[in-house]
């Protein structure tokens, strides 16, 4: 569960949202929507924890959770000398101890994430010779691996196939019925009515956050 008690989010102490009050539920799968600019990334900045509030506070009456938060496509590397399987493969470091090795049971756990999103023919290409949407696919399979409890998803079906979006969202899914909490930027409103149980819609200076059918009606 994350709390929000009059959380105001921005930069440099200078306030960019309203302040929020409410409650993210463990198990729940929440849409942010807005036009450009209402804050949206920066909320989930601030819930990552990179970013300070600038006032209120967030905070985890169950316990901090492990965290996955994947960026928008363009604030990634695209260029860093590491394959396919290497990047996913980082997926699995969160379960393991420090004296333990990557094992053969880790390995087939990588192979099955990358075999889910469809990449086994270029697991072991470098990631700078992967598209838009083939990056999109590698980063999914690692979030699989990471099995964060709280996963913040930015954009994460923005300038792709639709082929590869419908995958990506019934990996998301997958997420959901395990148990993981995931709130996801988006701005496909379609997508938000057929998936996304409850929806936090920004607006300038105000918001609506509950039941999907109600906020966006
Ligand atoms: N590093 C920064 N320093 C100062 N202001 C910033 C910074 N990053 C973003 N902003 C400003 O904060 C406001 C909200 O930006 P944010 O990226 O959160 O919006 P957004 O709703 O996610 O937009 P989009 O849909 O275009 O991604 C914008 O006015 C933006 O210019």
């Amino acid at each position: 569960m994350i709390h929000l008690e009059n959380l105001a989010t921005g930069y440099r102490r200078q306030r960019i949202s309203p302040p929020f009050n409410g409650t993210f539920h463990t198990g729940s799968l929440t849409a942010i929507v807005g036009a450009n600019g209402t804050g949206k990334s920066t909320l989930l900045k601030t819930l990552a924890g990179i970013l300070p509030p600038v006032s209120g506070q967030v905070s985890f009456p169950e316990g901090r959770p492990r965290i996955a938060w994947l960026p928008q496509q363009a604030e990634l590397d695209h260029q860093f000398p590491m394959t396919v399987f290497d990047v996913v493969s980082m997926g699995c470091w969160p379960a393991l101890r420090f004296w333990q090795r990557f094992s053969r049971q880790h390995m087939a756990q990588v192979w099955q994430a990358i075999e889910q999103v469809g990449l086994v023919d270029m697991a072991k290409n470098t990631i700078n010779t992967l598209s838009g949407g083939q990056f999109q696919r590698m980063l999914f399979a690692r979030l699989l691996l990471q099995q964060a409890p709280l996963v913040l998803l930015d954009e994460p079906f923005t300038g792709i196939d639709q082929k590869t979006a419908e995958l990506l969202v019934s990996v998301m899914q997958q997420m959901h019925h395990n148990g993981q909490t995931l709130i996801v930027v988006l701005h496909d409103s379609s997508l938000v009515r057929r998936c996304f149980p409850d929806t936090l819609r920004l607006e300038n200076q105000h918001y609506q956050w509950g039941n999907t059918l109600e906020v966006m009606a």
